[in-house]
Formats: structure tokens, sequence, C-alpha cells
């Protein structure tokens, strides 16, 4: 949601907090793809904003959470891994995860603390140290995946890649140290006053959510090529009292052959896609949910940057 929504929403403006010592101030979390940027993200949160699944670039949008406390608010920017791209739809989220470093108070970049670190690391911290005025965090992530010696070796490794002001080893899975990580922000966020409203927690547009939640069904289901060669946009939402939401949604795809994947034996594939995105849209909209669901094929659509853009990938805070 963005802010003219919201204040359209809530017309008495929502709170702020006004502690004196406030702090606050942006933090974008970067790293390559399937670090854990999203998971640590919904962890922080307490819910699920983020989609995940473990098909790298599963992010393609780039947007803002806010975490809100009595002493601090932190507006964390989740972004697309950075990767070396492969087409017009892997530049394109380079491009906004790398826009993304600029102009926010800290920069976390996660590394997986169960792989050896790699030359897709070394170049994102490159990106990282040339952030100029940002407070720099290392997060070592899924450490629940790394025995102690592991991590103690990743963090040597690491501490060659930058002058970090910190460095946390945690697990956005288990819950471990992530406080730890969310007081380093806090220590290194700037005093200052909450930006948004205290109970705003996404300035993403809830279609766009919605459609989101629906692609991750489709990451989780669907291997090889399929997962990457899938758009999801929101044709059309609307509420009906007391408590429906009908969403009607299209699932594009690049081929008929992968549009044969998606449908299934009579049906079966898309079927299940409908339900499971339903039951955790059932949860996001704190509502039922009616949807219908449709596939169409747009040749090539991840080589047409008017494409991406009409689905809104790579754009965003
Ligand atoms: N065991 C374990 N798995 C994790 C942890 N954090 C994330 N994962 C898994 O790692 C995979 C990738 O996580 P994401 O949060 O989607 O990674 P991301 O960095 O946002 O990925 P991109 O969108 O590709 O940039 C998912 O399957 C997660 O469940 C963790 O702390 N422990």
């Amino acid at each position: 949601m963005d802010l003219d929504a919201y204040f359209a929403e809530n017309p008495m403006g929502g709170s702020f907090p006004t502690n004196p010592d406030f702090k606050s101030g942006f933090v974008t979390l970067v790293g390559r793809p399937n670090a854990g940027k999203s998971t640590l993200l919904n962890t922080i949160m307490g819910k699920k904003i983020a989609i995940t699944s473990n098909t790298a670039q599963t992010t393609r949008h780039r947007f803002r959470a806010v975490h809100t406390t009595d002493d601090m608010q932190m507006i964390i920017v989740d972004t697309p891994g950075l990767h070396k791209p492969q087409d017009a739809l892997g530049e394109e989220l380079n491009t906004s995860a790398i826009k993304a470093l600029e102009d926010v108070d800290v920069v976390a970049m996660l590394i997986d603390a169960s792989k050896p670190i790699g030359r897709g690391d070394e170049w994102v911290a490159a990106q990282v140290r040339a952030a100029k005025g940002s407070a720099k965090i290392c997060v070592l992530s899924k450490s629940d995946l790394a025995s102690d010696a592991e991590i103690s070796a990743q963090r040597e490794a690491a501490e060659k890649l930058c002058d970090w002001d910190a460095m946390v080893a945690l697990s956005a899975e288990t819950g471990r140290n992530v406080d730890a990580f969310v007081e380093e922000v806090q220590f290194l966020l700037p005093e200052g006053p909450a930006w948004f409203p205290a109970d705003m927690e996404t300035d993403q547009p809830l279609e766009v959510m919605v459609a989101e939640f629906i692609r991750e069904k489709i990451l989780r289901n669907f291997f090889d090529e399929v997962p990457h060669a899938i758009g999801v946009a929101v044709e059309e939402m609307e509420f009906e009292k007391p408590n429906l939401y009908r969403i009607y949604a299209v699932i594009y795809v690049e081929r008929d052959s992968q549009k044969g994947i998606i449908i299934g034996k009579r049906g079966a594939a898309i079927k299940r896609i409908g339900t499971e995105a339903r039951k955790d849209l059932e949860l996001l909209l704190g509502a039922k949910v009616f949807l219908d669901l449709s596939v169409k094929v747009r040749k090539n659509w991840r080589r047409d940057a008017n494409q991406i853009r009409r689905f809104g990938y790579g754009e965003g805070a």
C-alpha cells in the first residue's frame, strides 16, 4: 500500500510514535540469489510479506517493509538477488537491486554461511563497498545449516570483503540471532522521526502482493525453466460484503508447452496452485477468497522490456 492509499483508508492519519530519542531509517538487504533475504524480512516482520522459494531470483520487485517498535522504525528494502544477468529481466533485476543501495542508512549484505564464498559474493561486496555514506552489516545467513567451525571460517573470509560495521550470524528459519541483527541495525540508524504510520507494514500495492503470492506457489510446485518463464498479473480484484474477495489473475508463460505444464493433467496442477494460493491469500487479506486463474502464452516476454515493466518487475521503492 502506498502512503496515499493508506491515508485514504485512515483519514485520521494513523499513529506515529513520539519518543524523543526515536531512531529511524532505511536498511537495504542485498546478496546473491537464494541468500535468504526475503525469509529474513518475513522473520523480522513476524509475518509473510515477501515470497520465498529455493528457486534463485524469486524476488522480482524491490519493495519496502516497515518494522516499528516504541524506539525505532526500520524501513527494510528487499531486493532481487544480484547475479550475472542472462536476459533483459535479469538486467532489470540487477539494476533495481543496485539502485536500492543508494541513499540508505544501512546496507546489510547476506552471505550464506553454509556455502563457500564465491565470485558472486565478491561481486556483490564490490557493489556494497561502492555504496557511500551507509553503515555496512555482514549477515552470515542460514547458520542452522553450518557448524560453529564453518561459521568461524566464514567470518574470517567475510572480514576480507569489506570494512564492516558489524557482523551477525543468524538463522531466519529458526529465528536464532535475528534479534541481534535488529539491535545492530537500531544502533546504526540515525535519530529521526517515524516516516510511516506505526501500523503500516509495506508499501507494496495489494494487487502486487496477491500476484506474488500466486507466483510463489508456482515456484514451489515446478522446476527447471518453468518458474523463470512465468509472470503473474491480477486483472481484477473486488471486495464483496460481508467478507469475500473475488480475484481474477492471469499466469503468463512463454511457450505452449509451459502452458500445458501449468495446467497439468485434467487441470490438476493449476487446481493445486489455486488451492495453495487461496489459503495464503485468505491469511493475507483476512477474508474469504474466490480465485480464478487462467493461463496465457506471451512469447519471450522476458526479453521484452515493455512487458517486464507491465508486470512491474524490477520496479518499486
Ligand atoms: N535452513 C535455512 N534455510 C533458509 C534460511 N533462510 C532462507 N532459507 C531458505 O533459502 C531459500 C531462499 O530463501 P529466500 O529468502 O527466498 O532467498 P532470497 O535471498 O530472498 O532469494 P532471491 O529472491 O532469489 O534473491 C528458501 O528455500 C528458504 O526457505 C535459514 O535461515 N535456514
